[in-house]
């Protein structure tokens, strides 16, 4: 069937990897305090949003397993509709999903945070990034990073957001093709939640990991037998709370070799590591256009 949006309608909806992730302590609320290194990548979903004066929200294509009601793109939409500045704000979101769902790359934040950022434009809500990044924080803790759209170091909850330029590297992201509850990871009694504060200036990922690791590696034996299998190529970890793992590479082509060795049992992608978010750069093209009418 041919596509009946133009390539333009399409805001891209990227996935991040948490290069570490460090737990500091627990919050009274239960949430925790993380340090992180958010790492944005070129590649995720897309949305697209046809707007109208009916006044609902509305998903064209459910997910399966998530009520639309329930859905972060819905809740998003419907967060923004009193900021709108249009009568009876209405909208029909087409959501294009490829990243794996709880894989701890982030797609449900990410989808939540492209609906906010395109919304703002399309009601003509006028908000600024702090306050869309305040909007997304009621809806998870990482919805503010994609909002701002920069790799960035990360703490608090994840929504205190330091950007910080790195080497744009290629990742090869592995899913072992479990799905992993954050909550349930960050529930468990073993987890470790004490590991000391690093100074950002210091960051280096030998000396840094990911604390969430080690459980689910317990937990998922499949996750530990995927990470065994590719830190024989590069250095490779967990990203989040799971299941999925990368591995990193300074070469695409180097990525693309290991990836055509994995076991038929894991899917992948190969992403580029990037600074600017190309949510971020869909914006600036965006705003760039309506300047020069
Ligand atoms: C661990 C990360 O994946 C790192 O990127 C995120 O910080 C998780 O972010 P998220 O999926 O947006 O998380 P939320 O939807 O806000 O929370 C899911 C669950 O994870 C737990 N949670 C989340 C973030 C945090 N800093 N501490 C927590 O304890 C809470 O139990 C919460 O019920
Ligand atoms: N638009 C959406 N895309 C994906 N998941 C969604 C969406 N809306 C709601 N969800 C719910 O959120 C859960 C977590 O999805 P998500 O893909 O964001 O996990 P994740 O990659 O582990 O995220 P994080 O790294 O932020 O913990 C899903 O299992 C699903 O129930």
């Amino acid at each position: 069937m041919a596509d009946p949006l133009t390539s333009a309608a399409w805001w891209p909806s990227p996935a991040k990897l948490n290069l570490f992730l460090h737990i500091l302590g627990r919050y009274e609320n239960g949430y925790h305090q993380l340090q992180s290194l958010f790492q944005m990548l070129d590649y995720g979903d897309r949305l697209a949003f046809v707007t109208d004066e009916s006044g609902s929200v509305r998903l064209q294509e459910p997910l399966a397993g998530v009520p639309n009601d329930e859905n972060l793109v819905v809740r998003a939409a419907r967060l923004l509709q009193p900021c709108a500045n249009l009568p009876h704000a209405g909208v029909t979101i087409h959501l294009d999903k490829q990243l794996p769902m709880g894989g701890g790359i982030g797609g449900g934040s990410s989808n939540a945070a492209t609906t906010l950022v395109a919304l703002n434009v399309l009601w003509q809500c006028h908000l600024s990034e702090d306050e869309l990044a305040d909007i997304g924080l009621s809806l998870g803790a990482d919805v503010p990073i994609f909002v701002r759209g920069l790799t960035a170091f990360a703490g608090g909850v994840g929504e205190q957001i330091t950007p910080v330029a790195q080497p744009e590297n290629w990742y090869l992201v592995v899913n072992p093709g479990i799905h992993i509850s954050t909550a349930d990871v960050f529930g468990a009694d073993e987890l470790p939640r004490n590991t000391a504060p690093i100074d950002w200036d210091s960051y280096q990922f030998e000396t840094t990991g990911n604390d969430c690791q080690q459980i689910v590696c317990d937990r998922h034996p499949e996750v530990a037998k995927l990470l065994q299998w590719l830190v024989h190529y590069a250095p490779s970890r967990m990203t989040g709370t799971g299941a999925c793992v990368f591995a990193t590479f300074t070469d695409q082509n180097l990525a693309r070799q290991v990836q055509a060795m994995l076991p038929a049992e894991w899917t992948s992608f190969v992403a580029k590591g990037v600074n600017q978010s190309p949510l971020k750069q869909k914006l600036q093209e965006v705003n760039a256009t309506s300047d020069t009418r």
